[in-house]
């Protein structure tokens, strides 16, 4: 009995661990998302070459963050990392009109692979505070979002600098990957 209780209560009190991939293009502000999840702090990022990985603790669960370099000759990478993928952050510079193209055809590449087909995304519409940031709604129009057909996806805009959108992000991915 006393055993009984006590695996129930280590399976109701165990952490649950998610792998997630952050990706998006350079400049987007993933490293900087990382960080002030894992530390609360803004740190001075470098473009990242390789990856950098923490765990995050949110409420009851432990994401595996790994965030990737966004720079074009690295974006043929990033397939290295999607084996046992949960979720993916596609982060987005709302500020950067221009490059919202690329970063749609991006994100449409990762959506047809084969071993990221269970993974649901989310996608962080970053640098809200600066001026002229383009709303979320029109992110998820101009880069046609809602055909996204067989997937669960959501926009959420973000300021990391001001930590702004990113614990309500992974609320998000918090209850849609535990489903
Ligand atoms: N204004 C503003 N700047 C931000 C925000 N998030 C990140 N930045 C800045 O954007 C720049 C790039 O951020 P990084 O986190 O290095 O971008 P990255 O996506 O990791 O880039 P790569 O490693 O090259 O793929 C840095 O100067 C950050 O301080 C934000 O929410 N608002
Ligand atoms: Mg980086």
């Amino acid at each position: 009995m006393g055993l009984k209780l006590a695996s129930l209560f280590n399976r109701l009190t165990q952490k649950k661990e998610y792998r997630i991939l952050m990706i998006g293009l350079d400049g987007a502000g993933k490293t900087t998302i990382l960080y002030k999840l894992k530390l609360g702090e803004t740190i001075t990022t470098i473009p990242t070459i390789g990856f950098n990985v923490e765990t995050v603790q949110h409420k009851n669960i432990i994401f595996s963050v790994w965030d990737v370099g966004g720079q074009d000759k690295l974006r043929c990478l990033w397939r290295h990392y999607f084996q046992n993928t949960h979720g993916i952050i596609f982060v987005v510079d709302s500020s950067d009109v221009d490059r919202l193209k690329d970063s749609s055809i991006e994100l449409r590449l990762i959506l047809e692979e084969y071993e990221l087909r269970n993974a649901v995304v989310l996608i962080m519409a970053n640098k809200q505070d600066v001026p002229g940031a383009i709303s979320t709604a029109d992110i998820a129009d101009l880069m046609k979002l809602h055909e996204i057909r067989n997937r669960k996806w959501y926009i959420q805009s973000t300021c990391a600098l001001q930590m702004i959108g990113l614990n309500e992000g992974l609320n998000w991915l918090a209850s849609e990957i535990s489903k």
